[in-house]
């Protein structure tokens, strides 16, 4: 696997963190879960917002990888690493009724298949959960699936009606499921602090205390 996030905003961990700048928190996310996962990491790094670098990079690598997974840069923002450098690849930007994890990439790049997450780092965790974790599971049996469990809710929620949503929570000792944080995609100490994924199906706007919603251990 290699790994690479983009962004002049984001810095490695332990650099001086000047004002407008960032700690790099997804290629760390993903790491350990994809080393979790059984799969051996290339850390490229984070790439600026330079014409050209991520290409680079990619190529500095490409002999030794079966997949590429990038975070960042895939919106519609004024400049757009990723989606710009693949405008020469084969790779489809679309957005996928989820959230978070809306802005996604697949293709490949110089034929070696590429996904492209979102930068928020709660949307790439979720990303590879959704979408990458589950690919592995059925291909390599490794991991085995995560865990799925009905628990009732122990309060209300609504949801955004035409997306899947998945929610951070908690897990009771009671046996019901409590969300933790809320459903902005940069809250990083609510997903560190959450022991279950919640899901809440495309179609459901509310849902009452004691509704029983599917989790997964995480
Ligand atoms: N016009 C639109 N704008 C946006 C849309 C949209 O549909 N239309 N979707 C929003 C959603 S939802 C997401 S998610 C983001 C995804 O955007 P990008 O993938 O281009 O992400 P960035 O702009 O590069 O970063 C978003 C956010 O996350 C921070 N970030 C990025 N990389 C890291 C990292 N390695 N570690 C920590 N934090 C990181 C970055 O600083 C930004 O704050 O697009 C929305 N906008
Ligand atoms: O759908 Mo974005 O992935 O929420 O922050």
């Amino acid at each position: 696997m290699l790994l690479a996030t983009t962004g002049d905003e984001v810095l490695e961990p332990g650099e001086n963190l000047a004002p407008g700048k960032i700690y790099d928190a997804n290629n760390t996310l993903l790491e350990s879960s994809m080393l979790q996962a059984g799969l051996t990491v290339i850390r490229a790094g984070i790439v600026k917002d330079e014409p050209g670098a991520l290409s680079k990079l990619l190529r500095s690598h490409a002999a030794h990888v079966d997949l590429i997974v990038t975070s960042g840069g895939v919106s519609n923002g004024a400049y757009e690493p990723v989606r710009q450098t693949m405008v020469d690849h084969d790779v489809e930007f679309s957005h996928v009724a989820i959230q978070p994890g809306g802005p996604q990439g697949v293709g490949t790049f110089d034929g070696i298949p590429i996904l492209a997450f979102p930068g928020n780092p709660v949307s790439c965790l979720i990303s590879f959960e959704m979408f990458l974790r589950p690919l592995l599971s059925e291909m390599f049996a490794a991991p085995t699936p995560r865990l799925s469990l009905h628990a009732p809710l122990s309060h209300p929620l609504t949801s955004p009606t035409k997306k899947h949503q998945v929610r951070r929570g908690v897990l009771l000792p009671n046996g019901t499921v409590r969300l933790e944080g809320g459903e902005g995609s940069h809250l990083l100490g609510a997903l560190a602090r959450a022991n279950v994924l919640v899901h809440i199906p495309e179609g459901i706007s509310e849902l009452a205390e004691g509704s029983k919603v599917e989790v997964w251990a995480v």
